[in-house]
């Protein structure tokens, strides 16, 4: 039973290595202690990890724990042998005081994971918005076969007969509740209904959009990302993604052959078509920087922005992911695009082996209220813009969801069309704004922009969703629904602010938010790319050196280890929010060879 698979399969390193028979020993007996056999680890067979991302603390992806049952199917019919672990929790809705704070932690704890373990292949079971990206950075970093596997979003919300869509209600019914439409049990029963089953955010959330995208990349077998968790064909495909990991471990498939910058290019075409998240230029950045791949958001806008809106999910539409599903989900999108030659990169290869192109060429659009073509789109140009100036060196907006009353009121001056000035109301983080923004005597109106800042990787810590703010309840009250937001965090992706946000550096690493201050004023010109401080050159220094010489832009002290590690050593969001010492550590599977035995 000893030696045939040495030279292909890691595992075997672990478990039948005859040169160093004491330590095959030691790895071996304990595999053996809940049942497993000799012949299962030594006769050559694929050892699959199974990263669970699931647990009652992450209930977008608690699921999973139901799904790796059928993942385990489809590997052991294949062949293989899984081994299932689990991963850092991350919910998006749990964790205090952000969850982006742990996406590099579990990023971190899989990379080591899946190196110092006998893994052939892995199955990433990925959800809620962080554990895509966690999921997929570690893939890339240890660089061995790996697919993914979407947990899928909720059943669609409903009340009284009106759709509830995660996220989107939450923003939609706290205006109502400001402007007195309804009360606070109304409002908690809206919220309630958005979540009516196990899964993700049924909204086009950043769940959905980085699920889509893990697709789009080819991480997924086609057509999985969109299928509703508590949907039968949601355990099919999680058998078929066990069954085809096995064979991407016999075909030594790898991420570095999947996410190229082709597969990133055509990633950034569907976010757009899609209406996906600003948080996908994050995520995507970090998962690019991993594998070496260049990308950053000039990419997002230049390749980006002029592609359409065509999938009519909230917030940039109305729709939710049920109807996503029965329309054809992110291969009928590919097809729309591709039928009007917006898809960048066909061929790009995917992980059943076949290039994107061809797994959707002939996939129907099955509802085209839901999926709209090329030629009937719900938005001409519907990508981000990537702005720069005095008060950032980059920060994106989503033009997708820059609603008429937005327009009207900013966006439609004659003279100067596109663009908007005003005198800001500056916040240091989200407490701030809640303690004042209502309070009359700071004299917010039509005309004022509302900035957050402290809210960035290292402000926070982590990078907060905080930067969609609402504008005070009297103007509710009058029918204003948005005022422009800039700001150095995130939002949500289920938000329709059109925020000018993760602007990079943030203020707590001395960029130009850090200088102003409320009353200043601001300009804002999309078709110039421009966000610019209306201070001159000789103030602003002044400012920055005072800043400087107190110690610079004062957050709050870390509250934990980890807190206080990442932000020694955080990259900006504009460039993924990664740890800056790891994007180092490529391939490490081939760049490395294996870590030294442990006895
Ligand atoms: C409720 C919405 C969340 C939590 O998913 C959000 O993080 C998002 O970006 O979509």
């Amino acid at each position: 039973m000893t030696g045939n698979s040495r030279k292909t399969l890691r595992s075997q390193e672990w478990f039948d290595n005859p040169d160093n028979p004491g330590m095959t020993a030691l790895y071996l007996e304990r595999y053996l202690n809940y049942g497993l056999t000799r012949e299962e680890l030594q006769s050559g067979k694929p050892i699959i990890g199974i990263a669970q991302t699931g647990s009652d603390l992450s209930p977008c992806n608690r699921h999973h724990i139901e799904l790796a049952k059928r993942v385990r199917d489809g590997i052991v019919a294949a062949g293989g042998i899984p081994l299932e672990f689990p991963v850092h929790p991350i919910q998006e809705t749990g964790k205090r005081p952000t969850a982006a704070l742990d996406r590099n932690l579990a990023y971190l704890s899989t990379v080591e994971v899946l190196y110092g373990y006998p893994l052939d292949g892995v199955v990433l079971t990925i959800g809620c918005d962080k554990t895509t990206p966690a999921m997929l950075m570690a893939a890339a970093t240890v660089n061995i076969p790996a697919i993914a596997l979407s947990v899928g979003p909720m059943l669609n919300g409903w009340h009284r007969g009106e759709r509830t869509g995660s996220g989107t209600i939450v923003w939609k019914s706290r205006e109502r509740l400001s402007a007195g439409e309804i009360d606070y049990e109304e409002f908690m029963d809206l919220v309630a209904s958005s979540a009516p089953s196990v899964g993700y955010c049924n909204t086009m959330g950043t769940a959905t959009t980085m699920n889509s995208l893990a697709e789009a990349l080819g991480m997924q077998l086609p057509g999985s990302a969109a299928i509703p968790a508590p949907y039968r064909e949601r355990g099919q495909i999680s058998y078929e993604t066990g069954r085809r990991i096995v064979e991407m471990v016999r075909e030594d498939l790898k991420p570095s052959d999947i996410m190229t910058r082709e597969a990133f290019e055509n990633a950034i075409v569907i976010n757009s078509a899609i209406g996906g998240s600003t948080n996908a230029p994050i995520h995507l950045n970090a998962i690019a920087r991993h594998l070496g791949v260049g990308l950053d958001n000039d990419d997002w806008q230049k390749i980006g922005h002029e592609i359409p809106l065509l999938v009519n999910l909230q917030p940039a539409g109305e729709y939710l992911g049920e109807d996503y599903f029965h329309a054809g989900g992110v291969p009928a999108v590919v097809m729309e695009l591709m039928k009007a030659k917006l898809l960048p990169n066909p061929d790009a290869i995917t992980a059943n082996g076949r290039g994107i192109g061809d797994n959707c060429k002939d996939v129907e659009n099955l509802n085209e209220n839901v999926i709209r073509t090329v030629a009937s789109p719900l938005k001409e140009h519907a990508g981000f813009i990537n702005l720069k100036g005095s008060l950032f060196d980059s920060a994106i907006m989503k033009t997708s969801v820059i609603s008429p009353e937005f327009r009207e009121r900013y966006l439609s001056n004659p003279d100067d069309p596109e663009a908007f000035e005003g005198p800001v109301a500056v916040f240091d983080g989200p407490e701030d704004y809640h303690h004042r923004i209502d309070d009359p005597a700071e004299g917010i109106d039509e005309g004022t922009i509302l900035i957050m800042r402290g809210a960035g990787p290292i402000g926070y810590p982590g990078g907060a969703e905080v930067v969609n703010m609402q504008p005070p309840d009297y103007l509710i009250k009058r029918g204003v629904h948005a005022l422009p937001c800039i700001g150095d965090g995130r939002q949500s992706g289920t938000s329709g602010s059109p925020s000018i946000l993760n602007a990079s550096p943030e203020a707590a690493a001395m960029g130009g938010l850090a200088l102003l201050k409320t009353g200043d004023r601001v300009r804002v010109d999309l078709r110039k790319g421009e966000a610019n401080i209306l201070v001159s050159d000789e103030e602003l220094g002044a400012r920055r050196k005072a800043l400087e010489e107190a110690g610079g832009y004062h957050y709050p002290d870390h509250q934990t280890p980890w807190q206080e590690i990442q932000r020694s050593m955080v990259d900006q969001l504009a460039n993924g929010m990664i740890l800056k010492p790891a994007v180092k550590y490529q391939k490490i599977a081939q760049s490395k060879g294996l870590p030294r035995d442990n006895h």
